[in-house]
Order: C-alpha cells, then structure tokens, then sequence
C-alpha cells in the first residue's frame, strides 16, 4: 500500500530575516512537531565522512562491537532486536543497531580502537560539536518562536553542559522471512528538547501526524537533498504546556540498507523544567508540575528498558 509523500515546511537557516523563520518554526511545531533545514553550514563532505566512518564501525563482527556494548551511561553499541521502541508492538525487537556517543567532557564515552579505525572519534567529534552549534541557532530560533527573548534559554542555564546524544544508526537491506513486519525502528516520539536528524535518503522515515486518529495515517517524508530534520520532543512537548507538538515517527523496513544520525538535545540533568510562562495563562493553567530534566529523562528511559 503506498503511503501519502510528505514535504514538510522548511527552514532558512541563512535567513536574516529572524523574524519570519521563528513565525515558521512555530506554526510547523505546533503542526507536527517536524520541519527540514537547509543552508545551516554543514557541508557535503562532513556528511559523508560521518556515514563513511559510521558505516566502517556497524561493517565490524558483531563480537567486536559487542565489546563496546552500550554501557549504564547509556553510551556505546546496542544491537538489533535489544530495543522496541514501541511497547506496544506485537513485533518484539527493532532491526536497526546503533552507537551512542554522548557529551565529550566526561570519560564516559566508549570509542573503536585508534587500530582499526583511526579516523573514527575525531570525525564522531567533529561533527558533534557542528550539530550542536546547529542546535543552538535553532534553540535561539525556537525561543523566538515562543515570543520569548532569542537568548532566553541561555539566560536560564538550560545550555549550560547540555546533554547532546549523538545517534549512528544502521538498518539493514533484506531481511529474513521471521523480520518480516518487525520495523527498523518502532512508532515513538523522541523524550529529549529537539532532535536533529541526517540521513543517507534512504526512504524509510514515516510519521503520524495525529496520534488519535483512528486508524493511524502514517505519510513517508521526503528526502530533500542536504537538508537536516528537525523535530521536536517530548521534554519540549512538556515545557510549552503542549503549545508545540512531538510527533509519532518510525522507520519502516524498505529492503534497502540505511544510514542515519540523529542528535538528541537536552539541557543539563540539574536543570528544572517548568512550564513556561508564555505557553500558559489562567485558562491554560500549566498541565505539568517542574520536574528535573534528569529525572525526567530516567524514568523515560526506564520505562521504555522495563518490557
Ligand atoms: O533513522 C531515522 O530516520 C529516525 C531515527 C529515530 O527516530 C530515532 O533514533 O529516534
Ligand atoms: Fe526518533
């Protein structure tokens, strides 16, 4: 059955004119939740090297990358069938394997040996640190979409040592008969601020605008050529007060390898995050009480490593 090809708004990130991409940033978020961006400075080049390095690592035997195993700090390898991003799918275990790297100010991180693949870490650095300047011109970009001051996140700490994940994703080509209606990467919503998403354009990458509605409509998005997607999450969802939206998505099984990095942004774990005040007023009281980002975030993770 074909599904519906989505275009999703887009975003001039070399735009002078502020105030008329934060006006799109906020009706494509309080849409769905999802928006491409273009002109944001990283080059061709830097993308290729990503998915060339990242390709090199999930190309190892699985008893190499076992051995870089995702640790508590939730930083490392994780096979295909560990996770099910949707617990309520009959189809137990994702087929997509993956390798988190997180904040680089800490020894927490599990990197290949220099060995066999000398390359690897400063390309996984390097482009880290690029994402994250991205994230901090759209964090300043989604301020402005919320009628607030463009510095106002800074101004109240949430960038101070943000928690940036940075995601390499690999879905596999043919699958074996018993995969078949399992997904690459089950129906969820991201729990983080924003994710940043680049993928090799493979199609693959579905979402469901409206998560009610009965049956679910699930529309492809389109690959466009050197853009970044963006979406935003579930801790973003709860610090409007639901004035923006994080979307269902998942990625389906298409018989065609696939690349992907997506780069999860959340502000430090001590941070509290409580509505906020232009997201509320006396007929919209706030839906949810202040609530550490950290512990938000382990009782997310928690719930979803529980079945
Ligand atoms: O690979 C993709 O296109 C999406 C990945 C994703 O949704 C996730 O890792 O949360
Ligand atoms: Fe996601």
């Amino acid at each position: 059955m074909s599904t519906p090809n989505l275009y999703l708004p887009l975003m001039d990130l070399s735009s002078t004119d502020r105030a008329s991409v934060a006006q799109s940033i906020r009706q494509a978020c309080m849409d769905h939740g999802f928006f491409y961006v273009i002109n944001h400075g990283i080059d061709d080049d830097t993308v290729s090297s990503l998915f060339s390095e990242s390709k090199k690592f999930f190309d190892l035997p699985l008893s190499e990358k076992m051995k870089l195993e995702r640790s508590k700090d939730l930083r490392g390898y994780t096979p295909p069938y560990a996770e099910t991003l949707d617990p309520s799918s009959k189809f137990k275990g994702d087929l997509k394997e993956s390798f988190d790297i997180g904040p680089t100010n800490d020894s927490l991180n599990q990197w290949p040996s220099k060995e066999s693949l000398p390359a690897w870490r400063v390309t996984m650095e390097s482009y880290r640190e690029k994402i994250m300047n991205i994230g901090f011109r759209l964090i300043s970009l989604i301020a402005l979409a919320l009628h607030l001051d463009e510095n106002f996140f800074t101004k109240i700490g949430a960038l101070d040592s943000p928690m940036g994940f940075l995601r390499l994703l690999h879905y596999p080509g043919e699958i074996p008969e018993s995969d078949m209606g399992k997904y690459g990467a089950s129906a969820h919503s991201d729990f983080v601020m924003i994710t940043i998403l680049v993928t090799d354009g493979v199609p693959g990458l579905q979402i469901c605008r409206e998560k009610d509605r009965s049956p679910q409509l699930w529309e492809d998005v389109h690959h466009v050529e050197g853009a970044l997607i963006v979406n935003i999450g579930d801790m973003m969802e709860r610090w409007t007060n639901c004035t923006f939206r994080s979307t269902l998505h998942r990625v389906v099984a298409v018989g065609q390898e696939r690349y992907s990095t997506a780069f999860f942004l959340d502000p430090n774990y001590e941070f509290v995050v409580e509505c906020l005040e232009t997201c509320c007023s006396e007929t919209s009281p706030p839906r949810f009480p202040p609530i550490k980002c950290g512990d938000y975030l382990k009782e997310r993770i928690r719930l979803a490593y529980s079945q």
